[in-house]
């Protein structure tokens, strides 16, 4: 059985985002001027552009990790103040605790039955016999399902991810990309991947838009069935191109 046949989770919707005006600089640097964008409820949308082009600026904002100077950033209709209870963050590096196992990892919030729940979402992300491991002992590959596990065990209804298989080999990062595709299919959280990588871009999401110096340079709807076969489908190729020439 592969890692994404492994998961049969419920369904737990997601929430709108919108951006409304927003204005964010650090000192004198503008990184994101009058900056509009509407993310539907259960969309996965894929932010791409160029490195300092204000991805995690915008990230951090939906997040609540940090305010803007101007305008509104809504979740669900209400303004984001700080980090929203139903909002979970994967990184570049999973950021595991390494003086605890992966189960105690994954249950972060120990609440009643957590231990069930924890070994539950492990193995969702195909990590099943994995919960007494040290974290110093998985791939990164792995370490990045502990991360994704410990975002999934909370039931979010948005997943904000930066980079989150930037540091994985190719066929990890496929591997990857199938998981997370089941999940969110099945879990309908809304989604905001920002990538470095158009193809995983054009692989995963509904929409991609590519942010170039603070600004939206283009706004694409990505209609390839699902699931996705990211290698074989000639549309996908021709999509990338259309994206890499706005970046
Ligand atoms: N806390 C901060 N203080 C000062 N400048 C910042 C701060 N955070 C970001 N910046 C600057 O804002 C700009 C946008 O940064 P941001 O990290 O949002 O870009 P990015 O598109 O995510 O880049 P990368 O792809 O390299 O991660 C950059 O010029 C960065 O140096």
């Amino acid at each position: 059985m592969s890692v994404a046949d492994a998961y049969e989770p419920e369904s737990t919707g997601g929430l709108p985002i919108s951006l409304s005006r927003v204005e964010k600089s650090f000192g004198a640097l503008n990184v994101l001027g009058n900056f509009n964008l509407d993310i539907p409820a259960g969309q996965f949308l894929a932010v791409v552009g160029r490195s300092g082009g204000g991805k995690s600026t915008l990230m951090r904002l939906v997040a609540g990790l940090d305010g803007a100077d101007s305008g509104r950033v809504n979740i669900g209709g209400r303004k984001v103040e700080r980090l929203h209870p139903s909002v979970r963050l994967l990184f570049q590096e999973a950021r595991l605790v390494p003086w605890q196992r992966v189960i105690e990892n994954v249950g972060i919030a120990r609440g009643p039955n957590w231990q069930e729940t924890a070994r539950r979402a492990l193995a969702d992300v195909g990590l099943e016999g994995r919960e007494n491991d040290w974290p110093s002992v998985l791939s990164g590959g792995q370490r990045q399902r502990v991360a994704l596990a410990r975002a999934l065990v909370s039931e979010p209804q948005i997943l904000l991810l930066d980079e989150p298989f930037g540091a994985l080999d190719a066929l990890t990062r496929i591997e990857m990309h199938r998981l997370l595709e089941r999940i969110w299919t099945a879990r309908g959280f809304t989604t905001v991947l920002i990538t470095h990588d158009v193809a995983e871009a054009v692989a995963l999401a509904d929409r991609v838009v590519v942010l170039r110096e603070g600004a939206i340079a283009l706004d694409i709807e990505i209609a390839l069935d699902r699931p996705r076969q990211e290698l074989a489908d000639p549309r996908a190729v021709d999509l990338q191109r259309r994206i890499l020439d706005a970046v």
